[in-house]
């Protein structure tokens, strides 16, 4: 940290961790700048949530090196839980206790008393403080484990599938504030399987699989493309156009170029149908995962 503001938010280099003979990450490198809200996908058992896990120091790394604002995941790991915020992908609090009290144990953490801001929190995601916290359905468990990490107003957010449980106008409220936090400066990491919510509120994306990083991606580069899918018609052949998927009839390409040049390829290419769309983070997603699967 430089004069109280975190310079690099979240820098990774070349992590891995190792259960027993099981590889959890084997080569995980990414940084998230200062007020950015980053995301980071892959599937199942990529090793999310063990990069997460190694970030706030639930366990050890077999190799490479993690930080926070510029503090060692490990060696101080009690100075970065001191301005980092983090919602587990599973939330589990003390059951017999209530929202409010865990609430006020969670700042007192951070040695924070229960102010406006707490208070401000529990009304923007409409908490009920006074239910036991076993008795909450799996959305309201989330919603109290937003407002412990964002009540103590950490610098850094660590989500984990935040948005998992919440209904879609919760789901809208939580990024709402996450973007007004990013705007103020807050660095977010954010793990989510919807690539929707990423595409929408994320610029810049890691992508892992088998516990490496394939690409990160800054999400305007890929904007201008688009996504043609025609049926039947002749051959298009043009250097702006790159052959994804071909099956019974239906070819998938990526398009970089002009629009009427495009428009020009279509029309002379006596099709039966044909779509164009921008391309999202799903098709760069399967177009990643596909190429990777190739042999
Ligand atoms: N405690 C553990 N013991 C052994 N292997 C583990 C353990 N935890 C995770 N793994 C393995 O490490 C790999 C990465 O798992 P991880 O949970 O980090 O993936 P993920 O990307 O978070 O997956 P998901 O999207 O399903 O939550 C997987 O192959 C998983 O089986």
């Amino acid at each position: 940290m430089k004069g109280g503001r975190i310079m690099d938010a979240i820098q990774i280099s070349h992590l891995k961790k190792y259960y027993g003979k099981h590889t959890g990450v084997e080569d995980v490198s990414f940084s998230v700048k200062e007020g950015e809200l980053f995301g980071f996908v892959g599937p199942n058992g990529a090793g999310k949530s063990t990069t997460i896990r190694i970030l706030l120091n639930f366990i050890f790394p077999s190799g490479g090196i993690a930080s926070i604002g510029g503090k060692d995941a490990v060696k101080d790991s009690v100075a970065i839980k001191r301005f980092t915020g983090y919602i587990p992908s599973e939330v589990r609090f003390y059951g017999d206790m209530k929202v409010g009290d865990i609430i006020r144990v969670s700042n007192g953490f951070y040695n924070r008393s229960y102010d406006e801001e707490t208070e401000r929190l529990c009304r923007l995601f409409e908490l009920d403080k006074t239910k036991k916290f076993h008795e909450l359905s799996l959305g309201n468990k989330k919603k109290a484990a937003v407002v412990c990490a964002l009540a103590p107003r950490p610098k850094v957010l660590i989500l984990d599938e935040p948005t998992n449980g919440l209904d879609p106008m919760m789901q809208k409220q939580l990024f709402a504030e996450l973007k007004n936090q990013s705007a103020r400066g807050v660095s977010i990491l954010l793990s989510s399987h919807n690539l929707g919510e990423v595409q929408e509120y994320c610029r810049r994306v890691a992508f892992i699989k088998q516990g490496k990083i394939l690409a990160v991606t800054d999400l305007k580069e890929i904007q201008p493309q688009k996504i043609v899918t025609v049926w039947g018609g002749r051959e298009i052949m043009h250097p702006g156009l790159q052959l994804l998927e071909e099956r019974e009839g239906k070819r998938v390409f990526r398009y970089q170029g002009e629009r009427a040049v495009l428009l020009r390829l279509l029309h002379e290419a006596g099709l039966e149908d044909f779509t164009v769309e921008n391309e999202s983070l799903e098709e760069r997603f399967m177009d990643l995962y596909r190429k990777e699967e190739r042999p």
